[in-house]
């Protein structure tokens, strides 16, 4: 496993707000992390320290084993970085400013105008090549940001919410170029869209107040619901009680709920006692006490609803 991205016991305050409290992580070749949190919880501080743009108060970060602090210039070749919102230098038109962005990273001639034809096509900014970038829309600003991010192709890319702001086509756009880069890169992306997670992450970090809350996969994620790998079911409501009762004694379910009263039916849901319990063994169950049901699935549990319970745990339900 090749680290590419690493950051240990990062720490940042200002004034009595701790932003950051101690954050630590390595992002290998090939992952596409997904940094979540809820608005203020320290996400673009990080950000802004594992890239050098803002000094910790304490711990390091490294791109491809160079010291963003120590070595800046020869890290920032190995990176690109997506801040929030719009790029600077708006007067310029997106041709002027990524050339601009490709003179300084040390390209000249001819190499400058392929860079900058290849990262424009990247990032579909062709309709709005010569307009000034202050009079763009807010998805091609972001667009822009994406380009100058992407242009010396770097092992490395640190983005800032880069579907902010995007319409769902072109959403879907900067996520499959994230898809095709990924493999010879690690990225972290910070975001609040949890489709975008299980879209195009390997591995989600949640943070909340400054500290790591939660790390795995989408999948380890919506294991943590307490109703991940429930059955929920429909029967009609004069058959309520003889399911809750047949399903109450079936030794795969721990417990059974009433989650609603759609017209005539009601809905529950069976809490399994191990992950293992399938709707077949549900169904079987209602079959063999002539219990007609109308629908019947698996819970797999919403990243939404993971997210909330994770980073709001007085809130929701809390079991993990
Ligand atoms: N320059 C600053 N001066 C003072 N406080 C700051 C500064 N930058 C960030 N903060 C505070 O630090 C905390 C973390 O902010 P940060 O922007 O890192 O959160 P975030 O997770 O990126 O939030 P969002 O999802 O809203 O972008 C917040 O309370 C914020 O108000």
């Amino acid at each position: 496993m090749t680290v590419l991205i690493e950051a240990v016991g990062l720490h940042k305050r200002f004034a009595d707000i701790k932003a950051v409290d101690g954050i630590s992580l390595k992002v290998p070749k090939g992952e596409v992390l997904g940094f979540l949190g809820p608005n203020g919880a320290g996400k673009s501080t990080t950000m802004k320290m594992i890239t050098g743009f803002l000094e910790p108060d304490a711990g390091k970060a490294a791109i491809c084993g160079i010291d963003v602090f120590e070595e800046p210039k020869k890290a920032k070749m190995l990176f690109g970085y997506v801040p929030e919102g719009a790029p600077s230098y708006g007067e310029m038109t997106p041709r002027t400013f990524l050339s601009f962005i490709a003179e300084i990273r040390g390209f000249r001639g001819a190499e400058i105008t392929s860079r900058v034809a290849r990262s424009v096509d990247r990032a579909g900014l062709e309709p709005v090549l010569d307009q000034v970038i202050d009079t763009l829309s807010k998805g091609y600003k972001r667009r822009v940001g994406l380009a100058q991010a992407i242009l010396h192709d770097p092992p490395v890319l640190i983005m800032d919410e880069p579907t902010d702001g995007l319409d769902p086509n072109q959403k879907h756009h900067v996520r499959q170029l994230i898809s095709e880069m990924a493999a010879d890169k690690a990225i972290i992306i910070s975001t609040h869209i949890l489709e975008e997670v299980e879209a195009v992450c390997s591995r989600a970090v949640v943070i909340n107040k400054g500290i790591i809350v939660a790390d795995g996969t989408a999948d380890d994620l919506l294991q943590r619901m307490h109703y991940h790998g429930a059955v929920s079911l429909k029967v009609v409501a004069d058959r309520a009680d003889a399911a809750i009762r047949a399903l109450s004694g079936a030794p795969v379910v721990e417990r059974v709920e009433t989650i609603g009263k759609p017209n005539g039916h009601l809905l529950l849901r069976a809490i399994p006692r191990q992950k293992t319990m399938t709707a077949a063994e549900i169904a079987a169950v209602l079959r063999a006490q002539n219990i007609p049901v109308d629908e019947l699935y698996v819970e797999r549990g919403r990243l939404d609803d993971v997210f909330r319970q994770i980073t709001m745990p007085e809130e929701g339900d809390r079991d993990a």
